[in-house]
């Protein structure tokens, strides 16, 4: 593997089944990181990033040793600091093509798969609540106290049969050309509390930091707009996010605060003034790349991603202070949701995206998750609006968005 990035893709072969209850995938760019079985499966504290980085150091360079190779652990990071990290050392890992690997799992899925049937909606948040906790957020604005908070819902789908989870992940891959899909076996919380096993499994439009060489990049995202069917409705959301104050505020809160915690460890640290446009298969977003040379080449890209999540497009700032306020106003825990899922090598490599536009898939149930950026000129219900497009993604991967917008029609 190339220092950082997926290497080119080496397997042209038949890969053989996926399974997502022990297989791991991350795809990024045209490459896929696959995984075959389990070798190793651990968690780790988060709120030492300098212990969180050495005692995954240990564990790969322990793997490299046994095995003579290069050693890769794929790993979830919860929202929360005073959760456990969840990390996979596999067996053995290969690069692949990402259209082959679809047609692959495309293969896998011709069997007499039944449709996932929606059994039931239930919204750990519902409308009236979320609405409520975005004009709470407005009145902390006023005081003074915050300057952008992110709020979120959870919303579980139930359906008569077990998921058909390769199904779901082939039609993430179909329906989302571009993006950072992954599939990883996790834990709820984490393997110690022996929660019931599931997949997390989305297709995430934000880089929170690649590492490659010493260069580092990130891609966040804030400021959203759903996409429209037709052009010049779509040309017309464009420029009207394009020209949104509040949008436009709201992207550059989280530049301001990515900006501080790189700015000390870069020699050179690249942030366009101006944010561009990013589509993803169902919204829009402001968009901003951001390239840096860390003045410390060998630093880690788990220690680096770790410092940075979670950033204000997933939080808030100032952090610590609308962190605090997500866990009043939402009133149950995010888990793995907008946490961050990659891959990091024993080199110091690895590639981390934000968990969001994904779902917790275990047997008959999904769990899936959105938020939106809060600041003092957001109106609640274009918020509410706002996660409900932002759900699209899994649903339409789910094959129910019909079937769901029926069941919440009284929501709307
Ligand atoms: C929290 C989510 O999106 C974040 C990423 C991009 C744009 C965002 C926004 O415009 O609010 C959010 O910060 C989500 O998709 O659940």
């Amino acid at each position: 593997m190339h220092a950082g990035q997926l290497s080119e893709p080496t397997q042209t072969h038949q890969l053989g089944e996926f399974r997502p209850e022990q297989d791991c995938l991350f795809v990024s760019g045209q490459s896929c990181l696959i995984s075959r079985g389990m070798a190793k499966r651990f968690t780790l504290a988060i709120n030492d990033t300098e212990a969180l980085a050495s005692q995954l150091q240990q564990q790969l360079d322990a793997h490299a040793a046994s095995h003579q190779d290069h050693a890769i652990a794929f790993g979830v990071i919860p929202f929360c600091k005073q959760q456990q990290a969840q990390f996979i050392i596999p067996e053995q890992v290969s690069t692949l093509d990402k259209q082959l690997f679809a047609q692959c799992l495309s293969a896998q899925h011709t069997s007499a798969q039944t449709p996932n049937r929606l059994q039931s909606v239930h919204y750990k948040q519902d409308r009236a609540h979320f609405e409520q906790t975005v004009r709470d957020a407005k009145a902390l604005f006023a005081d003074g106290e915050l300057d952008k908070i992110v709020l979120s819902k959870q919303v579980e789908l139930q359906f008569e049969q077990p998921l058909d989870q390769v199904g779901v992940l082939a039609q993430l891959l179909a329906q989302s050309p571009s993006g950072y899909h992954f599939s990883i076996p996790s834990q709820l919380h984490d393997a110690e509390t022996k929660q019931a096993a599931g997949v997390l499994m989305g297709v995430s439009p934000e880089l929170l930091l690649r590492k490659s060489d010493g260069q580092i990049f990130s891609n966040p995202l804030a400021g959203s707009i759903p996409r429209d069917p037709c052009p010049s409705v779509e040309a017309q959301r464009r420029s009207t996010l394009f020209a949104s104050k509040k949008d436009r505020y709201e992207h550059a809160v989280v530049l301001q605060d990515m900006a501080q915690i790189l700015g000390p460890l870069c020699t050179q640290l690249h942030i366009p003034e101006q944010p561009d446009l990013l589509s993803t298969a169902t919204m829009w977003h402001l968009s901003t790349v951001i390239e840096g040379t860390l003045c410390a080449p060998q630093q880690p890209a788990i220690a680096l991603a770790n410092r940075l999540h979670p950033t204000p497009a997933l939080c808030g700032k100032p952090t610590a202070l609308a962190y605090q306020h997500i866990d009043t106003l939402e009133g149950h825990g995010r888990g793995l949701f907008s946490g961050i899922v990659g891959w990091c090598d024993n080199q110091g490599n690895g590639e981390w995206v934000v968990v969001i536009r994904c779902g917790y898939l275990q047997a008959n149930l999904a769990t899936l998750f959105a938020g939106a950026g809060i600041v003092a000129a957001s109106d609640p219900s274009s918020e509410w609006l706002e996660t409900e497009a932002k759900l699209n993604t899994m649903l339409n991967a789910l094959d129910v968005r019909h079937a769901y917008h029926l069941a919440t029609k009284h929501t709307l």
